[in-house]
């Protein structure tokens, strides 16, 4: 492919991206990856470099353009290299008009930036994401296994994580294959340190999805306890399965519930579990590093739908608390009502529960909770809270 026809290449992608985040279809990587698919043609070279200017045009783009030309114009006004093969050759877009104008710049769209909470750096919610490792304790140790990876720094605070540069292909190392480390962001590690699982412990992962803090957890409990991880999506929890093999964690059972009925399943955990996190859906404004199109994806209707959601899940997660218990309510979502607002809320509809503090040197406290972010903390943005019952 020519340089130009990248470009083309890459304004075709972008309008089907566009569409698919409009209209609710798959999400970016899978439309580029059917795309070569059919485009036997294109090598491995095209390939990257197509893919290169997609992610830049999105990145760059806070609001959904209209088109993918819109988007790559845009780009292409910060890059004179790329707007001079808007050239016309065979297989390139047509030159750029005079006055044609390219997507506005910009991280956050414009109705969501006074909705994220005020201590967040807005700018840094795209930079690049490391590779977060959790060394999992159940098989291996971080002295043992640090060695298998020089490029590799340890993160202040978290005992088993250790990060590598941006783009490292664990998923091929014989460490990650025998489960002696997981893939996980240090945020994600941070708020399953945040629950305190213990050996022995009842603790209930309740949106599981495919278990990435599920097999925190489990690594915590030493493999001793009651550990279920609970999902409303059969695909996901079925992920859980050979990933808990790999890393030896077989004692965690799993729990499909029935999305709006979801008490009737757990009814024979009430008052009985010293932990339940509630990872819950969210916005994920804290994932944009790794999602950048997810923000052309988010509606305020859909905020509207999440916020709701997360209430019920905490309204009915709430009642398997023993006295005693900690709740941890956790998204990766960065804006108040999904977070600061949502827990001050819980606490408001429900007497007998107390905020603790989480004294973490990564992060900062924000309202009842904790929040963590790109800017501030080099992870993923979440927030979580610790929530003590103090009475049945
Ligand atoms: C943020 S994801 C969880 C990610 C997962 N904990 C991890 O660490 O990889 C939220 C999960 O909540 C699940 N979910 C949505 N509604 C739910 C409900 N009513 N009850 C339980 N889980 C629910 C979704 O299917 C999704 O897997």
């Amino acid at each position: 492919m020519t340089p130009s026809a990248r470009i083309q290449a890459a304004i075709d992608l972008l309008d089907a991206i566009i569409a698919s985040a409009r209209d609710g279809g798959p999400a970016a990587d899978t439309l580029i990856a059917r795309y070569f698919k059919e485009r036997r043609y294109a090598g491995s070279r095209d390939r990257r470099a197509v893919r290169d200017h997609v992610y830049d045009a999105i990145r760059r783009a806070g609001e959904r353009p209209e088109t993918g030309r819109e988007a790559m114009i845009g780009l292409a006004a910060e890059q004179p290299d790329l707007a001079a093969l808007f050239d016309g050759s065979a297989h390139a877009p047509l030159p750029i008009e005079p006055g044609e104008v390219g997507a506005v710049a910009g991280s956050v769209p414009g109705w969501l930036v006074p909705l994220i909470a005020a201590p967040v750096e807005q700018d840094a919610l795209l930079g690049r994401a490391p590779v977060d490792l959790r060394v999992n304790r159940l098989k291996a140790t971080l002295e043992a296994v640090a060695p298998l990876f020089p490029d590799a720094a340890p993160i202040a605070a978290l005992p088993d994580a250790l990060r590598l540069p941006e783009g490292y292909p664990v998923e091929k190392d014989g460490a990650w294959k025998d489960g002696l480390v997981e893939v996980q962001d240090a945020g994600s590690q941070a708020i399953a340190l945040a629950c305190g699982a213990q050996p022995g412990m009842t603790v209930v992962d309740m949106c599981a999805g495919a278990g990435g803090k599920t097999l925190a957890l489990a690594a915590a409990m030493a493999g001793q306890g009651t550990l279920i991880a609970a999902d409303t999506i059969r695909s996901r929890l079925a992920r859980l399965g050979p990933r808990a093999q790999r890393a030896g964690a077989t004692f965690i059972e799993t729990l499909l519930l029935d999305q709006s009925h979801e008490a009737r399943g757990l009814s024979s955990l009430n008052g009985l579990a010293d932990v339940v996190l509630v990872d819950a859906p969210c916005s994920g404004t804290g994932t944009w590093r790794r999602n950048p199109e997810a923000r052309w994806r988010l509606t305020a209707a859909r905020l509207d739908r999440l916020v709701a959601e997360q209430a019920r899940i905490l309204d009915f997660a709430a009642p398997l608390l023993a006295p005693g218990g900690a709740l941890v309510y956790a998204t990766c979502a960065l804006t108040d009502r999904e977070g600061k607002a949502q827990v001050d809320a819980f606490l408001r509809r429900h007497a007998g529960w107390t905020p603790e503090a989480i004294n973490l040197p990564l992060g900062r406290a924000h309202g009842a909770g904790w929040l963590l972010t790109p800017g501030h903390d080099g992870t993923d943005g979440f927030f979580f809270a610790r929530l003590r019952r103090t009475a049945a």
